[in-house]
């Protein structure tokens, strides 16, 4: 990939985990990262991970220092904040939008005509090269355009294009679904201190059991289901445990969890 900058409107916990992806994975120097946040927190932490070369008193200056520019405020403020650097853009610019719920009509109309805008849904597991991203593209946005994301969000986890209308359902899943993961992680090991164990082996067993199955379902191909019946022997532990989650609905509890979130991606368009 040729030199490229890479500037982050918004320099929140999001923009830090992809700034920090990229960089580790090679696909720009920590000199080709620029970031504006009225923040002085998120600014310094910005600084603190790539050097203070990369912060920028205004999202202006961004926009113009960078051919990719990503914009990770929070959504309420993506229109306005592109609205502000509208002048700095042009169609040799790629505008990427990671905020839930706001569409592509929307974030195009506040670019500007001729615009290339990319709307991605990434989630934090990109800090570590993990992420589960998908991204649609807007009317401006060529197969190139789609590339470019695609190599960048590659490089920080795995990378899907969909239909603009998949994004809520995507937002749901993979990027909230982190936090739904982080709580599953927290009551196994909350299961393991009752059973007696010591709370930092329980939450090295627990975090290891999680990661352990994805890896399993990814690298197998196996439907969760056969990889799930390799475990369970006839009469044994894992059916006793198996029955408390049907008991207690973990099935349901996950499908609504995803459910809830999508709809309010919905709602924040
Ligand atoms: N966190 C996640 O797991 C994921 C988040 N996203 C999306 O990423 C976006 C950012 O989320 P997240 O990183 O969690 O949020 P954060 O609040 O951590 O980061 C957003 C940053 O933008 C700053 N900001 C506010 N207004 C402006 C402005 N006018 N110009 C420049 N910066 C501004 C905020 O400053 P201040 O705090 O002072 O307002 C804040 O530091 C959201 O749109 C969210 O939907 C997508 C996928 C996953
Ligand atoms: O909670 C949120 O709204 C953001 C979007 C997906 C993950 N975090």
């Amino acid at each position: 990939m040729p030199q490229q900058t890479i500037g982050f409107i918004g320099a929140g916990r999001m923009a830090q985990a992809l700034a920090k992806g990229f960089v580790s994975a090679g696909l720009v120097g920590a000199d080709g990262l620029r970031a504006s946040d009225p923040s002085a927190e998120a600014l310094a932490y910005f600084a603190d991970l790539f050097g203070k070369g990369a912060g920028r008193e205004s999202n202006t200056q961004v926009a113009q220092e960078s051919d990719v520019l990503f914009v990770a405020t929070k959504p309420q403020y993506v229109e306005s904040v592109l609205a502000e650097v509208r002048k700095s853009l042009d169609a040799k610019k790629l505008v990427v939008s990671i905020a839930a719920g706001t569409t592509l009509r929307k974030i195009e109309a506040a670019a500007g005509d001729g615009v290339p805008v990319v709307r991605v849904m990434p989630n934090t597991p990109c800090l570590v090269g993990s992420g589960a991203c998908a991204y649609a593209l807007g009317s401006a946005a060529t197969a190139e355009h789609g590339g470019r994301v695609a190599e960048l969000l590659g490089a920080v986890g795995a990378a899907h294009e969909v239909a603009e209308p998949l994004l809520d359902a995507v937002t749901g899943l993979s990027g909230s679904g982190p936090a739904f993961i982080y709580t599953v992680i927290e009551s196994l090991a909350d299961g393991g201190v009752r059973a007696g164990l010591p709370r930092a082996l329980a939450a090295d067993l627990a975090a290891r059991t999680v990661a352990g199955a994805a890896q399993m379902v990814l690298q197998t191909g196996e439907h969760p289901a056969a990889l799930r019946d390799a475990v369970t022997s006839p009469g044994g532990t894992t059916i006793a445990g198996l029955a408390e989650l049907e008991k207690n609905g973990l099935r349901s509890a996950l499908v609504e969890a995803v459910t809830a979130a999508a709809r309010r991606s919905a709602e924040l368009a």
